[in-house]
């Protein structure tokens, strides 16, 4: 039997530079990174703003960073240089463009028509920023708002901000809003890539966060600092093991001859199980072929 072959984007890594930092955007082409967002947020004071956006507009459109997945993330709707950042940004053309603090589908509508009022290709596609509790009771209407919409991206500072929380590993705190953002990006067929760890100097801490956001099925994780993206590029890899199991799993199935179940190692395996062995070979392949 064929099947069609799934096309994956890796994004295991997802690295935050300041747009202002001439060093960093340098070095990022020399990174091992899945994908890059050159920011022009929260990481840029006000005064540079400007040469910020052309810095960031210069660097997304000059094809200097090869494989690696590269956004725009613009200031936030209202602010007084989201418009200009959203036409520069647009017209260069990146992977996507990142808006912070979403809020609502009708947001999500009218910044797909900024964007294609300016002149954005096609290929660019819009990353919504989930981090305020509004936008969280939303996400399900923000997830179908627009064909544009390619990832939603956590952010995980301001949302334990809004909510009066802390930062504790495990996070319980926010665990009930990150699995709600995964809900709504799978039922729309979106990426989803969790926040930040605001450590660089925490390895064993970071590592387990991203373990963790393995575990409940991000794509990857946004990062802040070089020292992150070799950790990130491992745990959201599948293991040599798993993709040994993948393999097996399949070949046993394959092996029962139209039989509706079998087992692979002791365990139960039914078609189910077999398709997600696929994903885990698709994104492997995909992994392998950078
Ligand atoms: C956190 C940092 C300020 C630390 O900077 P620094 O002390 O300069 O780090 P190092 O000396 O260890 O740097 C070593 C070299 O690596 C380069 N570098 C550092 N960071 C980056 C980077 N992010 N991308 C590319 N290159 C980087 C340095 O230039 C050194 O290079 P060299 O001298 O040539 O060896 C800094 O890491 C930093 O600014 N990080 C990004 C911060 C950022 O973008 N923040 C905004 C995004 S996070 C956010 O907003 C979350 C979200 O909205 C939420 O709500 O959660
Ligand atoms: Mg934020």
């Amino acid at each position: 039997m064929t099947r069609e072959k799934t096309t994956f984007t890796p994004l295991r890594s997802v690295l935050y530079m300041p747009s202002s930092n001439e060093r960093a955007l340098e070095k990022a082409k020399s990174l091992a990174c899945d994908g890059l967002i050159l920011d022009l947020e929260d990481a840029v004071a006000p005064d540079a703003k400007p040469p910020a956006r052309e810095a960031a507009a210069a660097a997304a459109a000059s094809g200097d960073y090869g494989r690696r997945t590269v956004a725009i993330r613009v200031n936030g709707i209202g602010t007084e240089w989201h418009d200009d950042d959203i036409v520069a940004a647009s017209q260069a053309g990146p992977a996507a463009i990142v808006v912070p603090k979403v809020g609502s589908a009708a947001e999500v509508q009218q910044l797909v028509a900024a964007m294609e009022q300016a002149g954005a290709p096609d290929h660019t596609r819009l990353w919504a920023m989930i981090e305020t509790p509004g936008a969280i009771l939303d996400v399900l209407a923000i997830a179908h708002a627009s064909e544009r919409l390619g990832a939603f991206v956590l952010g995980t500072n301001d949302l334990v901000k809004e909510l009066y929380a802390e930062h504790v590993p495990g996070r319980a705190p926010i665990l009930p809003s990150l699995h709600t953002v995964l809900l709504a990006g799978r039922a729309a067929g979106i990426a989803v890539i969790d926040g930040v760890y605001n450590d660089v100097k925490d390895t064993e801490g970071f590592l387990a966060e991203c373990d963790q956001g393995r575990q409940m099925g991000f794509d990857g994780k946004t990062l802040i600092h070089p020292g992150q993206v070799e950790g990130a590029n491992a745990a959201f890899a599948p293991s040599d093991q798993a993709v040994e199991d993948a393999r097996g799993l399949i070949a046993a199935f394959e092996d029962g001859r139209g039989a509706g179940v079998v087992t692979y190692n002791g365990k139960m395996v039914e078609n189910l199980h077999v398709e997600s062995a696929r994903r885990t070979l698709d994104i492997h392949e995909a992994i392998q072929a950078l």
